[in-house]
């Protein structure tokens, strides 16, 4: 156990570029494969956390990408770290505090801040962050297919596979007739639809429709900076409607709650800037009596490991986004790998995020390694 303030001497940057089993389409755009940093942050007594950061190549979801989060953490935040040994995770959200936005990058090493957090503390990364839950729910998100017929094979096989709840991607031309065609098919399934801002206003009429259908939710449907909108198409739906890209910290939880712009919140942890704000999301939905979930961001198994975390507090009522590394992995970069049975991800029981890095197989992904050092920034000053 080590109780002194974590004192970091070295942060590594390792970008990797890992090819998904297969190309994955949502509404804004179809994903080939996945660049990303891990960090890799290393205390005064050797010890490593780590972390995922998970802007896309392109600003498609939202304005982060892999290269401006790069310029983000080596030019700012990373200084920021260096200034003074670190007391508390909670710290490092307020040390950012001055830094606008970037909350992918923020969260990249706030993560590995918590990771090492707990690791020193000798306790699960869940039971730092005040997770109590042994196994958690989860489903998996499926995106759009070239035809129905392959996607209800596809949801055939990830129902026998026992994950909880099946998520739809959908657009303008791949939404109703498709989802009633699901439905028809599977009519006791725990379904939803995610439409990553793929409508306006002007399609009432069509997202009305989808209350046929019996959906758990509706993700997403308008713009992704909107929460006005979603106010007025809520008061017309009764199925509720899911808040993704819209809700980046806390006050845009409050205030999309207040307006009645969303029924439920998907927390995803690098949207709204890290394991800090996300419980503080979290603690207000449980007040609030809000149901939250934890999405994805096609990640590695690191990321995987930070969801997983979060998901064991007790407001994650509903299945979240993290299915099994396989789902999208050839290999994934940590060991083990993490398993899905029967829809039931078991907590792991060893410090930190309890998975190790995969060393070798890190380095088959990797593309780029920067490390940046304490005392290199301080040969710099002098
Ligand atoms: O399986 C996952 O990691 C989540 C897949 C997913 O739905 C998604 C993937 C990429 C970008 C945005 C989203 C989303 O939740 O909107
Ligand atoms: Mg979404």
């Amino acid at each position: 156990m080590i109780y002194s303030p974590i004192d970091i001497q070295e942060v590594c940057l390792h970008r990797l570029v890992m090819k998904l089993k297969e190309p994955f389409t949502t509404s804004f755009g179809t994903f080939q494969e996945r660049e990303f940093f891990v960090i890799e942050m290393v205390d005064e007594h050797g010890l490593s956390g780590f972390g995922e950061s998970v802007a896309f190549a392109s600003p498609w979801y939202s304005e982060e990408t892999v290269k401006t989060n790069e310029h983000m953490m080596r030019d700012i935040l990373i200084p920021l770290l260096f200034k003074d040994p670190i007391a508390h995770p909670d710290e490092v959200s307020e040390r950012f505090g001055a830094i606008r936005r970037n909350n992918m990058a923020k969260s990249a090493l706030e993560g590995a801040v918590w990771d090492l957090f707990a690791k020193r503390s000798n306790l699960t990364l869940a039971n730092a962050l005040g997770g109590e839950k042994k196994q958690i729910e989860v489903g998996i998100s499926i995106g759009i297919q070239s035809s129905v017929k392959e996607l209800l094979e596809i949801i055939s096989n990830h129902v026998d596979e026992g994950y909880k709840r099946i998520k739809i991607k959908i657009k303008p031309g791949w939404d109703y007739d498709v989802l009633k065609e699901v439905r028809k098919h599977f009519p006791d399934l725990d379904m939803m639809a995610d439409a990553n801002s793929a409508y306006t206003l002007k399609d009432m009429e069509l997202l009305k429709r989808l209350d046929e259908l019996d959906l758990m939710m509706i993700e997403q449907p308008l713009e992704h900076d909107d929460i006005i909108d979603h106010a007025k198409l809520q008061s017309q739906l009764s199925t509720p409607i899911c808040l993704d890209e819209s809700i980046h910290s806390l006050e845009d939880a409050r205030k999309a709650i207040e307006l009645g712009s969303c029924k439920i919140i998907n927390i995803k942890i690098g949207r709204v800037g890290g394991l800090t704000e996300s419980l503080k999301i979290h603690n207000y939905c449980l007040e609030k009596g809000i149901p939250v979930w934890c999405g994805g961001m096609l990640e590695s198994g690191i990321g995987r490991a930070h969801n997983i975390a979060l998901t064991s507090l007790s407001q994650f009522v509903l299945p979240g986004d993290t299915a099994s590394s396989d789902r999208y992995w050839e290999k994934d970069i940590i060991e083990p790998e993490v398993i899905v049975e029967n829809g039931i991800i078991t907590i792991p029981d060893r410090p930190g995020i309890g998975y190790e890095l995969n060393r070798e197989v890190l380095e088959s992904y990797r593309v780029d390694k920067k490390i940046v050092t304490k005392s290199n920034k301080v040969s710099l000053k002098s």
